[in-house]
């Protein structure tokens, strides 16, 4: 479930903020995650003008806000007291969007860095990999990183080396060799700007595959607070029940919330979403009723040896044996 978002001062729901150079896939990747388009038909998706926040509310555990800033977003030069702020760049962003009712006035908040960075907040900055050089992007990520440093020192950043796909990306060798050099790269950046001490991760992702709902379920865990806990639950339910690996998934938006602490294998996690896939589409058919957000009537058990339990607030324990 995702909504629009009408004010800025809710500072109870944490931030995904994702920034970045236009057309490296920001919107995409906010459509296909989380409202479900299909990949190719985000060809036709319009460059974003204005700083657009979403809520994403699909159960307890999954609660933030996601705000999709234009391109060439830069930070409103007045401070929030009203005279000249150190932003520096063109006086872009500031207002926000709410679906169907494009920038009102009413909608219009001065964003500066207090107002973009000021609450627990995740910076995704998505770099095109098929973009190179990746100069100024870089040079825009350390400057983003510096600002939201100073308001919010445990701010997350991460970096989305996003695109890794097609016939550029063919090789894994080669998108293991393209992450390297841009990690490579980020540390030399924030070396010069004496920023070596923020820890950056990097993911390579695609909207063609897995790969951004895995990179996406790291950040959501990042952001939750009960992740500890849950970890040690499916800790002890694996050792009790004998599992090779368990997944607490959001149906909805097929992320994960939690996972043991074994090993993520991304060939099991594709495994676990297509089955949900599967158990969703048979359930439909046979009879259990899913709601709007994707909750089914009443818990559900499968006798097969991989088993799925649908608990409820739309989440899915994905549970598998051992093999002997
Ligand atoms: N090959 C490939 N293309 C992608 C991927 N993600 C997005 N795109 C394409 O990149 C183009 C730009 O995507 P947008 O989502 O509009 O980019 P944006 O960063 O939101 O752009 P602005 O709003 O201008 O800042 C579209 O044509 C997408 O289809 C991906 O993973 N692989």
């Amino acid at each position: 479930m995702i909504s629009s978002v009408p004010q800025l001062t809710d500072l109870t729901k944490p931030r995904i903020l994702l920034m970045g150079p236009r057309r490296s896939g920001k919107t995409s990747i906010l459509r296909v995650v989380f409202q479900k388009m299909p990949p190719h038909e985000t060809l036709f998706l319009e460059s974003t003008h204005a700083v657009d926040i979403r809520l994403a509310n699909n159960n307890p555990f999954l609660q933030f806000q996601i705000w999709d800033f234009p391109g060439d977003f830069f930070f409103n030069r007045v401070s929030r007291n009203g005279g000249e702020g150190g932003g520096g760049g063109r006086e872009l962003g500031g207002s926000m969007t709410q679906e169907g009712e494009g920038e009102g006035p009413k909608g219009r908040e001065l964003l500066d860095e207090v107002g973009v960075f000021g609450a627990p907040a995740a910076l995704v900055f998505v770099l095109d990999a098929q973009d190179e050089p990746y100069h100024e992007a870089l040079t825009r990520l350390v400057d983003l990183v510096a600002r939201g440093q100073s308001v919010n020192p445990s701010l997350h950043v991460v970096v989305f080396i996003h695109k890794v796909d097609g016939d550029l990306f063919l090789s894994d060798e080669h998108k293991v060799d393209c992450q390297r050099d841009v990690q490579h790269r980020i540390a030399q950046e924030l070396r010069d700007a004496s920023l070596e001490h923020v820890e950056v991760s990097c993911f390579l992702t695609s909207i063609y595959d897995h790969s951004i709902f895995e990179a996406f379920s790291k950040i959501v865990q990042r952001l939750t607070h009960q992740l500890p806990v849950m970890e040690n639950l499916l800790n002890y339910l694996i050792s009790a029940c004998k599992m090779e690996k368990s997944f607490l998934f959001d149906v909805v938006s097929r992320l994960y919330l939690a996972t043991d602490s074994n090993p993520v294998d991304m060939q099991t996690y594709e495994m676990c979403v297509d089955m949900i896939d599967v158990v969703v589409d048979v359930s439909c058919i046979y009879g259990v009723k899913y709601d709007a957000k994707g909750e089914a009537e009443g818990p559900v058990y499968d006798s097969d040896s991989s088993s799925t339990i649908h608990l409820s607030n739309g989440m899915v324990l994905y549970l598998r044996e051992v093999d002997e």
